[in-house]
């Protein structure tokens, strides 16, 4: 199993997907409308002129196709709404109000396009900006509708033409108010998925570190090893482990108190950490013991990385804080050899180790 936060990625949204998702979906209307507003005119019932849609259409696509890159780019994603959701709102109601308008039979049709439009809008729009746009589009239509109704250059009656609005005003309502609600929900359900997400990487860290120390505990590194392995035997790179052991540190606790051993343990902790390089895992096995992964290192690299480590230990000063002049360790190392188990590899590391503290401690001994 990789070690790392697996369960996390079913748990928070990507963000990306589903804004290039969204984006997609405007476009959709997009050439919905595109479609609808072509045959419109082919049939005879959009009496725009050809010119003129053709001229809509092109400022439309000259617009979408930049929108659509942007968004698939993800250049967006830093803005404060990356769909760019109210002016591609504004823009398409604004060209189905166009063909509307010019529309002699199916008015209500193309308008009804404006729906799923609002529907869509609303996974992204605030309730405010949704509400602000229906009221906007249901003014235009209304003003639409009023100056055909003067212009009298159709059968329009006042009757009728107030029905049609009414109607379209009290779809756009319930879109808007059912919208903002389904918005809403959505940014509960994301909050508190953030939330859940945050608390499970909060556990995960508890269970996976050493209280003592902070640093990892046998569970995860035995985790990290095995993972360690497995991308050995894939790629064929090499990895090494190392036992580490502080020298008579029973000694040490019964003659400083088992408070001022923790205190070593601590700040060994520090010292290693501080020392290692990012992808290099340290644990703590219990007591005085460590176990340490060098992903990427032979054995004569990572020899070389805890001799240095030993020096630098054997080297730190313990009677400022009350304690002997020096605390030393011992280290076993071994490097992984292409298809030995773990158990194996572990069990010639703990032989280097068993070898430094029988010849005297205070060394790395290869298994
Ligand atoms: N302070 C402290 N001591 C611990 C902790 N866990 C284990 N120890 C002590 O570490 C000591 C380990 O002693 P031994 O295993 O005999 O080893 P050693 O005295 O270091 O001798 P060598 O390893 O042979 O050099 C014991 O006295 C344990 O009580 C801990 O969390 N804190």
């Amino acid at each position: 199993m990789k070690p790392d936060w697996q369960p996390l990625g079913r748990l928070t949204v990507n963000e990306r997907r589903l804004l290039r998702v969204h984006g997609r979906s405007v476009v959709a209307v997009a050439l919905f409308y595109s479609a609808v507003a072509t045959v419109l005119w082919k049939l005879g019932h959009n009496r725009v002129d050809g010119e003129v849609l053709a001229w809509a259409l092109v400022l439309l696509w000259s617009l979408m196709v930049p929108y659509l890159a942007m968004i698939e780019r993800g250049l967006t994603r830093a803005w404060q709404e990356p769909t760019l959701s109210f002016p591609a709102g504004i823009m398409l109601a604004a060209m189905l109000l166009l063909t509307a308008v010019h529309t002699t039979d199916g008015r209500l049709a193309v308008m009804l396009l404006y729906f799923p439009l609002l529907l869509l809008l609303s996974f992204r729009l605030e309730p405010r900006a949704l509400g602000l746009l229906s009221a906007v589009v249901s003014a235009a239509y209304g003003l639409a509708l009023l100056g055909l109704y003067q212009h009298r250059d159709e059968q329009l009656e006042l009757a009728s033409a107030l029905l049609q609005w009414l109607a379209f005003v009290a779809v756009s309502a319930c879109f808007t108010i059912t919208g903002g609600g389904v918005n809403a929900l959505r940014r509960t359900l994301g909050r508190h998925n953030r939330e859940l997400a945050r608390m499970v990487r909060q556990s995960r860290e508890l269970a996976i570190r050493d209280d003592l120390t902070g640093l990892f505990n046998r569970r995860h590194i035995v985790e990290v090893l095995d993972y360690q392995k497995s991308l050995a035997d894939r790629h064929h790179y090499p990895f090494a482990v190392c036992y580490l052991d502080m020298d008579h540190f029973k000694a040490i606790n019964d003659h400083y108190g088992h408070q001022w051993g923790d205190q070593v343990l601590r700040a060994f902790a520090e010292h290693a950490a501080a020392l290692l390089r990012e992808g290099d895992y340290l644990a703590r096995l219990g007591g005085e013991e460590f176990l340490m992964v060098l992903p990427q290192s032979n054995e004569a690299g990572a020899l070389r990385v805890v001799e240095r480590l030993r020096q630098q230990w054997a080297n730190a000063a313990f009677d400022h804080m009350g304690g002997p002049a020096t605390v030393t360790l011992s280290a076993g190392v071994a490097g992984y050899q292409p298809g030995e188990t773990v158990e194996a590899l572990l069990a010639r590391a703990d032989h280097g180790l068993y070898l430094a503290k029988s010849h005297g401690r205070n060394q790395v001994r290869t298994g």
